[in-house]
């Protein structure tokens, strides 16, 4: 795309009209702050649970289960001396210990649900929370958690990252 220098364009949220924000090769030059997200890893894994929606209307509101399937994406701006964000290895470990509370359960049982419904929404606010604790740092944080409830079907959740 030709960029006309004259007009200021906006890129990533920031107005660009001076020639230190282009480069003959890429156009728009990244600024320090667009630079700074720059890793992000993802894992998947699942767990199964009961639940019903209260108040929902529907017949979800009566007694049944999935196997939900959960993504967890991190994200980071330093690599260790390994050249790695999170080691994938702690990630998942740290997901299979807070999906205990969760797998095999019935979900509306759990202090988290008793005043919020077992939703995937909330499923994923849940876990994101409960990640949040073990794994941000100055350098990482929790970025989003996705639920799945079905191959066609699912909430995510992006809380307060830093
Ligand atoms: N936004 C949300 N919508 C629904 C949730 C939810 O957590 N968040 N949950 C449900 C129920 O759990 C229900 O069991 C699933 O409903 P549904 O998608 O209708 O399930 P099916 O696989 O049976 O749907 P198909 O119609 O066969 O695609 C409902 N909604």
């Amino acid at each position: 795309m030709a960029i006309d220098k004259g007009k200021a364009i906006e890129f990533n949220g920031r107005n660009c009209s001076k020639e230190k924000d282009f480069d003959c090769v890429h156009g728009v030059r990244p600024s320090p702050r667009d630079e700074k997200l720059m890793y992000e890893v993802k894992i998947v894994t699942d767990f199964a649970a009961a639940h019903n929606l209260r108040n929902f209307r529907g017949r979800c509101e009566n007694l049944h289960g999935h196997n939900w399937k959960v993504e967890v994406v991190v994200r980071g701006d330093r690599l260790d001396q390994a050249g790695v964000l999170l080691d994938f290895g702690e990630l998942k470990q740290a997901t299979r210990q807070v999906l205990q509370q969760v797998d095999h359960q019935y979900l509306n049982d759990l202090p988290y649900f008793k005043e919020r419904n077992p939703s995937s929404e909330h499923i994923a606010r849940f876990l994101f929370e409960s990640l949040a604790a073990r794994i941000n740092g100055d350098h990482r944080w929790v970025f989003s958690v996705s639920a799945w409830e079905s191959k066609d079907s699912c909430a995510t959740y992006y809380g307060e990252s830093r």
